[in-house]
């Protein structure tokens, strides 16, 4: 069942773990979130849960990271059902990206049109504040310069073309969805927009590596998502993604800041409720405003 050419999966790998999923559960999920750093708890917003720990599913990679909790939860969310990813794959643990976006593919499988990423990220705009979420309406993927996309490897046209566009990667409606309810809750004085950009860590950056990517247009630095985008919109499934602003990028040589992965668990746990307020509002807008998914 499991092979692993160039490090990737095949559509019929990839359909057998969805089948499995779908023959241990009811539940046909229209919207896939994917959980950042310290922010598994948005997953607690599911109701009628059905858990899988990703040991127990076939083909899975497991999670190596704290604040990545390893499990699989579907569930539904005001009556939308949905499934959670509590913990991703990230380059850095040695998984090749293939692996690292597998699930994406598999949500595709189990039935999924719309994909919430989120992610704790270092805020290269000087006008961000630690506790800031920053709707993604762009990305740089420094890797992929290098030939690290997750598209290499021989194009299986049952999930997509050969070179899909990415100029319209981050859906512009579920933007502006996610600003107006952001503003009706109260947000508006932590809710940016800006471009993300992804580096494959798990070192963070040097000052002179912030000041670089700020002046290339990046607003916040991190070492996810933009895999699981590509790979998403390549499906045709459409993108929604949010970073939270766990820390500053160090910018500047008299800074006594230091990134650590302590902080971003922290500012996780402190943005947790509004964050989960945000996203579950969205998903169910998505419902109610369009026939998206
Ligand atoms: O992108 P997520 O998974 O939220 O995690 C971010 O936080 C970790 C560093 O603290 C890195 O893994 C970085 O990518
Ligand atoms: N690369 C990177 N990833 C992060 N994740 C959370 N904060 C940061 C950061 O400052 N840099």
């Amino acid at each position: 069942m499991f092979s692993e050419p160039n490090g990737g999966y095949s559509y019929e790998d990839c359909k057998a773990t969805a089948d499995w999923l779908l023959s241990q559960t009811d539940i046909r999920p229209l919207v896939g979130i994917v959980c950042g750093s310290g922010l598994g708890g948005l997953a607690n917003m599911l109701k009628d849960q059905v858990v899988f720990n990703y040991k127990d599913i076939p083909n899975f990679p497991q999670s190596t990271v704290h604040g990545h909790a390893g499990r699989l939860v579907f569930g539904t969310l005001k009556g939308r059902p949905c499934i959670c990813m509590q913990g991703r794959f990230h380059i850095y643990e040695g998984y090749p990206l293939q692996k690292i976006t597998l699930p994406i593919r598999i949500f595709k499988l189990l039935g999924v049109k719309t994909v919430v990423l989120t992610n704790a990220a270092g805020g290269l705009n000087q006008d961000y504040k630690v506790g800031d979420v920053m709707i993604i309406k762009d990305h740089i993927n420094m890797p992929g310069f290098a030939g690290n996309n997750p598209l290499v490897g021989p194009n299986d046209e049952r999930f997509g073309v050969r070179f899909p566009c990415m100029s319209d990667a981050y859906d512009r409606e579920l933007q502006q969805l996610a600003m107006d309810v952001g503003l009706e809750l109260g947000y508006g004085d932590f809710l940016k927009e800006g471009v993300y950009c992804v580096l494959g860590g798990p070192s963070f950056e040097t000052i002179a590596e912030c000041r670089m990517l700020h002046r290339m247009g990046a607003d916040a630095v991190g070492m996810s998502t933009v895999h699981e985008a590509i790979t998403a919109r390549h499906c045709g499934m459409r993108v929604f993604a949010l970073s939270l602003i766990t820390n500053q990028a160090v910018m500047d040589y008299e800074s006594k800041e230091k990134a650590n992965h302590e902080e971003v668990l922290q500012t996780g746990k402190d943005r947790a409720m509004q964050l989960e307020q945000l996203v579950s509002t969205i998903v169910t807008r998505i419902e109610h405003s369009n026939n998206y998914a």
